[in-house]
């Protein structure tokens, strides 16, 4: 008994709490059998929790936090992914671990897609100002005369071409700027007058919808009483026309590929439930994370692809470049401050933090080291009210400025992998790395720094990096509170 309470009754209190939480909550065994799954976590995976219970948690979700608990016995926080319905979720994933023994794993999931569709569209209007402000629209293109070269000149021929503009198709990673080079795009046909002043620019992003008959409605739009309740709307092939169409995460469109098709070939649409035909005269980029060659038919690939346009992942970019996005960045920070509150900031980056920023993974590309060097310059500034010369001021950003939580964990471990590729096997790989982190963690309790610890290793023969190492504390202090 506790507080009045028999055991049964506690259970099922927290029965009634986890179905009822507005998170998704899912728990396996070891072997990644969901043995719970409540509400949320059902109707986000879109079938019942009786057919979910049993099963092995990849099928309903493939991209699992719970996967790497389990690979690895170690909290997956904050995780973002994103699964194949494309639904973006926030993960914390924690081993189950009971009189010692690891059983399995629960975690606690929230649905971001919208907040993430909001800060698209924020994004997007800043996009629109900066663009609106500069002569050469592909100045504000780091990469321009280096690895985006030849994407720069295939998109002026997309854009400019004598006969007429072409569709185009834009493929890369996520956050490897899609969405931004459609913009400049858009701003470039306005330049050298293939599009007017003030045509439109649509932007959708197709894996928003919930279901394929919503996409088309929104799309293609629909007549009054084409189903119950239906109105009369205009879609948003009807909005862009004189203008641009993007088409964000295009393969989502898989469903609708004949009406696209006929779209493009005859320049004519229907509303769904209509009979008309309308004219739509529209430039349409379609941007994806995956190969639109493999999800569409061959013969609407290939009029939407008359450019192919491949943006390259961070990684893959050269440092200078890296180095270039740096500088951007925080004369972007600078300009931001100066338009808000009139102070000319100047900002400067110690060596070790500029070491730091160029040299760890972001896996969601230049989105996130834009996002990191923000925080960073954000930590390393005062406040306004601390500013004793509200003209001008001078900051350095110091490596503790660097939010190194934001850094993913999963890609610290990658990475140290990587570095030691030709000392280990795979196989014994996951092993060797639980070893290094025990040893940094008892090194740290003998009152090493990450400095002096990453010196040890290296004299061992590991090549991990001091601020891998500073991450990899920080993130076990984090698990222990
Ligand atoms: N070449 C570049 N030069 C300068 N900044 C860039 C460049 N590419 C991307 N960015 C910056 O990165 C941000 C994210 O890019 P963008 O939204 O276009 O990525 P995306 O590929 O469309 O991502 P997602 O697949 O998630 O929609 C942009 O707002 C911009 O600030």
């Amino acid at each position: 008994m506790e507080f009045g309470f028999k055991s049964e009754d506690i259970i099922s209190m927290f029965k009634i709490i986890l179905d009822n939480l507005r998170e998704g909550v899912n728990i396996v065994d070891e072997n990644g059998i969901l043995m719970y799954v409540n509400k949320t976590s059902a109707e986000y995976a879109k079938v019942s929790i009786e057919e979910m219970i049993g099963q092995h948690i990849s099928k309903f979700y493939p991209k699992a936090a719970l996967l790497d608990v389990l690979k690895y016995k170690k909290p997956q926080l904050d995780q973002k992914i994103d699964h194949h319905n494309e639904k973006k979720y926030i993960v914390n994933a924690f081993p189950l671990i009971i009189n010692d023994k690891f059983v399995g794993g629960f975690a606690t999931f929230r649905d971001v897609t919208e907040i993430e569709e909001l800060i698209k569209k924020i994004e997007h209007l800043e996009m629109q100002v900066a663009l609106n402000t500069i002569d050469d629209v592909f100045d504000n293109l780091i990469g321009k005369s280096g690895s985006l070269k030849n994407v720069i000149i295939k998109s002026q021929k997309a854009i400019g071409s004598l006969a007429g503009p072409r569709h185009s198709v834009i493929t890369g990673e996520s956050g490897t700027g899609k969405t931004y080079l459609a913009n400049i795009m858009y701003h470039y046909a306005k330049k050298i007058g293939v599009l007017k002043e003030d045509a439109s620019f649509i932007e959708v992003n197709c894996a928003q919808f919930t279901n394929p008959d919503i996409a088309a409605i929104e799309i293609f739009g629909s007549e009054k009483g084409a189903f119950t309740g239906s109105l009369e709307k205009k879609g948003l092939f009807e909005l862009a026309n004189g203008g641009m169409l993007f088409l964000d995460e295009a393969h989502a469109l898989e469903h609708h590929q004949t009406i696209l098709l006929k779209a493009i070939e005859s320049g004519k649409i229907r509303r769904i439930g209509g009979r008309k035909e309308i004219n739509v005269n529209v430039i349409i980029v379609a941007a994806s994370t995956q190969d639109l060659k493999k999800v569409f038919i061959p013969e609407l690939y290939q009029r939407l692809a008359q450019y192919e346009l491949k943006l390259p992942p961070l990684r893959e970019r050269p440092m200078k470049e890296r180095e270039e996005l740096l500088q951007f960045f925080a004369i972007n920070y600078e300009k931001c401050v100066y338009n808000r509150n009139g102070i000319s900031l100047r900002v400067n980056f110690s060596n070790e933090a500029k070491d730091i920023l160029l040299n760890v993974n972001y896996p969601r590309n230049i989105r996130q080291f834009r996002d990191v060097v923000n925080a960073s310059i954000d930590a390393a500034v005062p406040l306004i009210n601390d500013i004793y010369d509200k003209r001008k001021l001078e900051v350095v950003v110091n490596a503790e400025n660097i939010p190194i939580d934001i850094i993913e964990f999963k890609d610290a471990f990658r990475e140290s992998s990587e570095c030691n590729k030709n000392t280990t096997s795979s196989s014994i790989e996951n092993e060797y790395l639980g070893i290094i982190d025990q040893l940094i963690l008892s090194l740290n309790e003998k009152g090493y720094g990450p400095r002096k610890i990453a010196k040890i290793l290296n004299n061992k023969g590991f090549d991990l990096k001091y601020y891998q190492i500073a991450y990899k504390l920080k993130k076990a202090k984090l698990n222990k509170e």
